[in-house]
């Protein structure tokens, strides 16, 4: 679904990715693993186009999206959960939710699809709560019930457990596992009336039934282990391993991973 091929990226004229390549598969649920300071972040935002490459081709779905905007790669079905969730204190839930609305305003109009509160019931709860008074988990909750108002096919999570408690941990665990499995035949929402809206949530319906494909950076190895199917380790900008999370082994930790 997603193949990065050859990427190299430059912040001025520090050199951040040599040649890096990535293959995530439709289905897949791979972690992207690597000490600080590696590049982890910069792939992600070089997928997402919130910085520009300086060679090689990202291509999803085969298409080769390398120079497109950001917001047209929200438009084909990439949605992405920023480090540090990036929520908006003073705004409302609802207003941080039509926020990711705004990625593709011409395909998704100003409705939050219903089955981001199946996923994410307390936002249902918490609509007219201000996000700054959420508390960390809930945020997160939010940062990526934000992602998944466009209907993703791929969902791009970055470091999603950072500075959240243990229990809470589980819980986005669990709810990012469930997203990428697919819940089998879900029944169809009622008709809003609006056609636009409509295709809207027959989307939002498949992509719940099949399962959304998952490319995440995360820290901790319990974690990723429990929920990844399928890793890529990085070091300096490079990937110097990948395979499925059964083969990460105690070699590869203490070689690339351990601080
Ligand atoms: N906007 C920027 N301008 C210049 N250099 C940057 C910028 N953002 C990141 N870097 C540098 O690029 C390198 C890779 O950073 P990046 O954040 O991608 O790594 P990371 O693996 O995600 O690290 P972490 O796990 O700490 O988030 C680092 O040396 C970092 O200092």
């Amino acid at each position: 679904m997603l193949k990065v091929e050859s990427l190299d990226q430059h912040y001025g004229e520090s050199h951040t990715l040599w040649e890096m390549n990535l293959d995530v598969p439709a289905g897949a649920c791979l972690c992207l693993l690597g000490r600080n300071g590696v590049g982890k972040t910069t792939l992600l935002k070089t997928v997402m186009g919130l910085v520009k490459s300086s060679g090689g081709v990202i291509r999803f779905d085969g298409t080769d999206i390398t120079q497109i905007k950001a917001e047209k790669r929200a438009e084909l079905g990439i949605g992405y959960v920023p480090q540090g969730r990036e929520i908006f204190p003073l705004l409302t839930v609802e207003e941080n939710l039509k926020t990711g609305l705004r990625a593709a305003p011409k395909i998704f109009g100003n409705k939050i699809p219903e089955s981001v509160f199946e996923i994410f019931p307390v936002l249902k709860a918490m609509l007219k709560r201000r996000g700054g008074d959420l508390s960390g988990g809930q945020q997160q909750q939010l940062a990526i019930g934000r992602a998944l108002v466009i209907n993703p096919r791929l969902l791009i999570l970055d470091e999603p457990t950072e500075g959240i408690q243990p229990n809470i941990v589980s819980e986005i665990g669990d709810v990012i596992k469930r997203l990428n499995r697919g819940l089998g035949k879900v029944p169809a929402a009622p008709a809003a009336g609006e056609p636009r809206f409509e295709i809207h949530e027959a989307v939002s319906r498949i992509n719940r039934e099949l399962g959304v494909t998952v490319l995440l950076v995360e820290q901790k190895l319990p974690f990723a282990r429990k929920i990844a199917d399928s890793f890529c380790i990085m070091d300096r900008g490079r990937g110097v391993a990948a395979g499925a999370i059964n083969q990460l082994n105690d070699d590869l930790v203490k070689r690339y991973l351990t601080v």
